[in-house]
């Protein structure tokens, strides 16, 4: 997260840190006891090694209460998601168990209406990623509150020129965006995840280049399938 802020701790008792031999890799977040949202462009350079998904953390590396590592049973990328673009960019993740719920792990509501956030719409967004262009990563959580920008604005040629579909979402970025290590986090607004990051042109803190997100609510069909067909 780039011009952001120490999250305050545990306030986002849903995000997931998806992580390869104890390194932080991607965001995601828990949608139910035992599944986690995250993206698909995360699996890559990862050849074929299955994440652990760390919960209830503020710092990756200090114990903290109700944190907790999990094995994952399952990795399900969308069937559309490729390394080609960023179409579909969504990985569910089944944990080899249910989540224990308590006060600092608890799942995010996801938009099941599939209607477009309104243009200004302030949203917010958390990850551990990189907080400067010299690619330093921070130990703690951090978030920045982002403005929503229409489609047409994000898919003008001097943007993301005609690349941003209807199952995706920008917000401004300039100055303060999501960038390396945020990807597969919730874009949150009103307290529900309307998109998840993705990593687009890489770019981070640039006017130039939105912040780019695919929209939930196009998903839920493929969400909600996947969820009930590996249920334990
Ligand atoms: N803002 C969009 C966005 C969301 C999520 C991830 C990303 N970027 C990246 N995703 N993966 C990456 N691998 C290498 N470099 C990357 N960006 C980078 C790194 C250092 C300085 C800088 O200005 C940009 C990214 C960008």
């Amino acid at each position: 997260i780039l011009g952001g802020y120490e999250a305050k701790p545990h306030l986002r008792p849903y995000m997931a840190s998806l992580q390869l031999d104890g390194q932080h890799v991607c965001g995601g977040f828990l949608i139910a006891e035992e599944w986690v949202l995250s993206a698909a462009h995360c699996t890559e350079e990862t050849d074929g090694k299955v994440f652990q998904v760390l919960l209830g953390a503020h710092s990756l590396t200090e114990p903290e209460p109700h944190k907790r590592l999990y094995r994952v049973r399952a990795q399900i990328p969308h069937p559309g998601s490729n390394i080609h673009n960023n179409k579909d960019d969504l990985l569910l993740l089944q944990l080899e168990e249910k989540a224990e719920l308590n006060v600092h792990v608890q799942v995010l509501p996801f938009q099941r209406e599939d209607r477009d956030v309104a243009a200004d719409t302030v949203c917010e967004v958390a990850g551990w990623g990189t907080i400067s262009h010299s690619g330093h990563r921070p130990d703690k959580l951090y978030q920045v509150e982002r403005p929503v920008i229409s489609r047409d604005v994000c898919n003008h040629r001097t943007r993301h020129d005609h690349t941003i579909t209807e199952k995706m979402m920008c917000t401004d970025s300039r100055r303060k965006d999501t960038c390396k290590g945020d990807s597969g986090g919730p874009l949150v607004c009103n307290g529900v995840a309307e998109g998840v990051v993705t990593a687009g042109s890489r770019v981070c803190g640039n006017y130039k280049k939105p912040a780019i997100y695919t929209r939930i609510a196009p998903y839920v069909a493929w969400i909600d399938s996947v969820m009930a067909s590996a249920a334990v």
